[in-house]
């Protein structure tokens, strides 16, 4: 029988997971040899552009699909032999509201704790214990359907933390929300998993929210992990500096792109609407030379800027696209930028475009 490597809280081990497609057509690959692990008690990102296979993982490891092959264990359980176990250690935040909105805060808590078999008394405990971390104490007893998007959303947290789950899947929890309300729920997560050590799996379309809960995170494409680490540690792997170059004209983007792409001192070439981002070593002395280049085509450019390398950055040199691109609006697939001298991932975007 296989067992969880010691300390974790979550693990997944070469999860494969084949979605069949009817009879004339090759299954999708959704997950091709998976793996990561996550220590108890930290936060987890998981990032990814759309079809990377993030929803096929949190299904698996919360038991509501099975993998194909691999192993998968949750606060020590075996999702394939242990799937009860694993139920109870986790809570679940899916990205839709889960609350009842005719029903109040305070009685939509009680329910959740009743639905996992705690005694009344200890449900309005705990449940008071949540409304106040959550700021919802003097809304407690309003009906959800006046509360604000960012309260909603805090609730269906607390309701996935009232049976004290060792391990908390987070989806999106702060898509939707205004940028205050974000930065108040990032607040409430932080100070949730510190205290109550509970281990977080964290989807999140917000590069940002990643670098800021997150300690470790893994870009998944293709269905497998590309790369995982710190925040930090990943930004700190990618050599050199990341330049920005705005044309003037979108009919300039083009030329400017392959100019720029057959530089040797350029690399990571790409296009994102009106600029061209490239990586260089040294982007003080790399970015006059860029002007130069671009001048001397009397390719004019509207502004120009060095930055440390980002998140952002590590996601584009590991899946071949921006972030911002991949998830600002419709498929990844459809955002897809042409890339020069750039990706590290060979083939198509998707696992699905892959089995096509
Ligand atoms: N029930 C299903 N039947 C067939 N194919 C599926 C099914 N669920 C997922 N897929 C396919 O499996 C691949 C991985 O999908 P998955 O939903 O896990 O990706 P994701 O990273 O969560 O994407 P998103 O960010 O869009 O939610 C995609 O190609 C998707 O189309």
């Amino acid at each position: 029988m296989p067992t969880t490597t010691p300390g974790l809280a979550l693990e997944a081990r070469n999860l494969v997971k084949r979605y069949p497609q009817g009879r004339r057509k090759p299954p999708v690959t959704a997950l091709d040899g998976l793996s990561f692990g996550v220590e108890e008690g930290t936060v987890f990102g998981l990032l990814g552009p759309n079809g990377a296979g993030k929803s096929t993982t949190v299904k698996i490891l919360a038991t509501l699909s099975a993998a194909d092959s691999g192993d998968a264990f949750v606060a020590g359980f075996d999702v394939r032999g242990r799937a009860a176990d694993v139920r109870r250690s986790i809570g679940f935040v899916a990205q839709k509201q889960v609350s009842d909105p005719m029903d109040t805060g305070l009685e939509n808590l009680v329910l959740a704790g009743q639905l996992h078999g705690m005694g009344t008394r200890d449900a309005r405990s705990r449940a008071g214990d949540l409304l106040d971390r959550f700021g919802l104490a003097a809304a407690a007893r309003r009906q959800v359907k006046t509360y604000s998007g960012g309260m909603a959303r805090k609730l269906d947290v607390a309701i996935g933390l009232m049976h004290h789950p060792a391990v908390l899947f987070l989806d999106e929890p702060t898509t939707g929300l205004d940028p205050e309300a974000r930065t108040e729920m990032w607040a409430e997560i932080e100070r949730m998993a510190a205290d109550e050590r509970t281990t977080v799996l964290l989807t999140t379309h917000y590069l940002e929210e990643a670098d800021r809960l997150a300690s470790r995170l893994a870009i998944v494409a293709n269905g497998r992990v590309v790369t995982e680490g710190e925040p930090e540690e990943l930004k700190a792997a990618l050599r050199g500096d990341a330049i920005v170059l705005e044309l003037l004209d979108a009919a300039d983007v083009d030329g400017a792109l392959t100019l720029i792409g057959r530089s040797p001192v350029f690399r990571d070439v790409v296009r994102e609407g009106r600029t061209v981002r490239a990586r260089t070593d040294e982007g003080g002395q790399a970015l006059p030379l860029a002007l130069a280049m671009l001048d001397a085509e009397r390719l004019r450019v509207a502004s120009a800027t060095v930055a440390r390398p980002s998140l952002d950055d590590v996601y584009l040199a590991h899946t071949g696209r921006s972030f911002s691109s991949a998830h600002s609006e419709g498929s990844a697939t459809d955002q897809a930028t042409p890339t020069i001298d750039g990706p590290t991932i060979d083939g198509p975007a998707t696992a699905e475009e892959r089995a096509a």
